[in-house]
This record gives structure tokens, C-alpha cells and sequence, in this order.
């Protein structure tokens, strides 16, 4: 559950009263989410969610995601906006915190995803690519390879309490990963965090794409390699399934052609993404208070993805 921080009913009303949105019917907190605060929103004319900002995001990034967000929409992608207000004003405070009203898109987050909808998830995060292309405003990935190292140094022995030579295992691929990370690919503005949490499927269709928190300006191709570590595996790391890898870089292929150079340091990339994942989790596992109402995700399933790409052959990953 994440609802870091309580809203009033009182609260909203007075939110809405700045915008022309209806009034306030009924509002809950949204249980899935691990970042924010999230709350689903009725009011007399439309559902909307409201997102209060916590943890990781930093309220001088929300003008960068939120035009990233814009961009997408005006290309027809199926993306939320962020609400503005009668005078214009998209960043609101709530309870003291920075929030947005969001665009309220419809569709399910699969747990288990089919070739199908892996299919989709590529063919719509190429497409995002796509349409990124002239997109100009830029965000430095403080979770890319230095960030990685900071944290882990951050996490220090306790990562030995997740696992016994956790701590040594991650130093040594950062080290692998300093030597082998290339140098030399498109950069761009990336999502960064496409989980199949944060695609709303429609049947197999895309219906919507969420959660553009973690969203920078980084190598475009590792966006693919953190969506194939996402989606191509059982939930807990333990076994990978080369008919989603398939159907992810053919989807994506589609909408984006994956140059020769991207596709032959994709492992790389995917290593990239298990170490970026596991450290962001075993950091939440090691300091998330044993009464928050949010659900710690499993450092682990991360360190068993890396295992595949550290032997995969470039066919079973779908190359
Ligand atoms: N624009 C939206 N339309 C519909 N549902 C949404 C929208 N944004 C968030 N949600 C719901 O809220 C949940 C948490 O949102 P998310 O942005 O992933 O939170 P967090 O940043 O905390 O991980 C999503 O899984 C989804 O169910
Ligand atoms: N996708 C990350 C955690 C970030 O949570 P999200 O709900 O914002 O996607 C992970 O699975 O570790």
C-alpha cells in the first residue's frame, strides 16, 4: 500500500475549488505504487488521481516530467497529464507536499504478462521513443551506473544481511560494469522504470503508460533493457521466458529499429538494469520502517535476472 501521507475529504474539496473539474464525490488511497502517495478521485464530472510527491522525487524534476508528459500526449500517446489549474498552475500543495490532479486513464496492470502484451508494452515504449526524438528539456539519471555505486556503498555490509556476499558480488559487477558499460549509444529521454505495474492494458492493447517518476535522459536502449528485466521473467527472478523476450524486441523493432550497436551491448544494458533495481530494493528492504503501508519488493528477484544475461545468448533474449 503506498498512502505515505492522509488527505482529508475537507483538503480535496479546497484543492478542487482552484480547478474546473467538478466537485468532490468520493476519494480512496490507491493500494499499488511504492513512491508516491496516490489517490483515486471522483467528482461530480470526471475520476482523477491525485499523486502527492514523496520519497525520490524532487519538486525541482516535476516540471521536466510533467512537460515529458505533455510532449507524449500531444503525439497521441496514451499517457496522463497533470491537471492545471485556472491559473495555469500544474504543481499544487497538499498537506504540505508538492501534488498534481492526473488525467485518470483506464486498462489493468498484468502480474503475469502474455507474448501479446509484452508485444504491445515494446511497440508502445517504441513508439514513445519515437516521439521523443525532438523532445529537448534533459534530467541526469541519478539512479544510472555512478548512482548505482553510491547507493551500494550506502547499503554497505547490510546488503550481506539480504544475502551472504551480496555486498562483494554487486562490487565486483560495478566494476565489471565500469569496464564493459558503452560509451557511444543515443542518449535520450527515457521512462526508465516501465514495470508492468505502470502499463494499463486494455485486452493486449496499451492503454496507458504511468508513472514517468524516474524518467531522464540516459541511453535510450537501456530503457528496453530495463523493460525486458521487467517483464520477461517470473516475478521472483527465478525462471526467464525467451517468448517475451521475443515479443518485447519485436514490438519495440516495430515502432523504433534497434540499431546493430544497441542490440550488441544489450546484455550489458540488462546487467545495467538487474544491479539498478537490485540496489533501489535492498535499500527500501533495508530502511523501510516495519509499519509503513507499502509493500517491500524482493531485492533478490533482481540478483537471479543477472545470472540469465550474464550467459544468455543473443537469440533467446530475442536480438
Ligand atoms: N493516471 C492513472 N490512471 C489510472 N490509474 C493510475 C494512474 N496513475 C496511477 N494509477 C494507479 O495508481 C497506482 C500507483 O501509481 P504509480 O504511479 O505506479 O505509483 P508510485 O509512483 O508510487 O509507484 C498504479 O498502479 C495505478 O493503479
Ligand atoms: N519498479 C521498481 C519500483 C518502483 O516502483 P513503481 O511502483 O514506481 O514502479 C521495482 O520494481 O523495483
Amino acid at each position: 500500500m503506498a498512502v505515505y501521507t492522509q488527505v482529508s475529504a475537507e483538503q480535496l474539496a479546497e484543492l478542487l475549488i482552484r480547478f474546473d473539474l467538478g466537485e468532490l464525490v468520493s476519494a480512496k488511497g490507491i493500494a499499488e505504487g511504492v513512491e508516491n502517495s496516490n489517490y483515486i478521485v471522483d467528482t461530480t464530472r470526471s475520476r482523477l488521481i491525485l499523486t502527492l510527491y514523496e520519497k525520490r522525487v524532487d519538486v525541482a524534476d516535476l516540471p521536466f516530467f510533467l512537460s515529458l508528459l505533455d510532449h507524449l500526449a500531444d503525439r497521441g500517446l496514451p499517457v496522463p497529464r497533470a491537471f492545471a489549474d485556472r491559473k495555469g498552475e500544474q504543481i499544487q500543495q497538499v498537506t504540505g507536499r508538492p501534488a498534481c490532479l492526473i488525467e485518470f486513464l483506464p486498462g489493468f496492470s498484468v502480474s503475469h504478462p502474455t507474448p501479446p502484451q509484452t508485444r504491445s508494452t515494446g511497440e508502445a515504449l517504441g513508439q514513445m521513443h519515437a516521439a521523443l526524438a525532438d523532445f529537448t528539456l534533459e534530467r541526469p539519471n541519478s539512479l544510472g551506473l555512478p548512482g548505482w555505486r553510491a547507493l551500494a556503498e550506502r547499503c554497505g555490509a547490510d546488503l550481506d544481511a539480504i544475502t551472504p556476499g551480496l555486498r562483494a558480488e554487486i562490487m565486483a559487477e560495478l566494476d565489471w560494469l565500469d569496464q564493459n558499460w558503452p560509451a557511444d549509444l543515443p542518449r535520450a529521454a527515457i521512462h526508465a522504470d516501465l514495470f508492468p505495474d505502470n502499463v494499463l492494458m486494455l485486452d493486449d492493447a496499451v492503454a496507458g503508460v504511468i508513472d514517468f517518476y524516474f524518467a531522464c535522459t540516459d541511453i535510450r536502449a537501456w530503457d528496453l533493457a530495463v523493460t525486458h528485466s521487467a517483464w520477461c521473467f517470473a516475478n521472483d527472478g527465478t525462471a526467464y521466458d525467451p517468448a517475451l523476450g521475443r515479443a518485447l524486441i519485436d514490438g519495440y523493432d516495430s515502432a523504433f529499429p534497434l540499431m546493430a550497436e544497441e542490440r550488441a551491448a544489450f546484455a550489458v544494458l540488462a546487467r545495467g538494469a538487474c544491479v539498478r533495481f537490485l540496489l533501489t530494493r535492498a535499500w527500501d528492504w533495508l530502511n523501510t520502517p516495519a509499519d509503513a503501508l507499502v509493500t517491500r519488493k524482493d531485492p533478490l528477484a533482481f540478483h537471479r535476472r543477472l545470472d540469465l544475461y550474464r550467459t544468455a545468448s543473443a537469440q533467446s533474449l530475442g536480438l
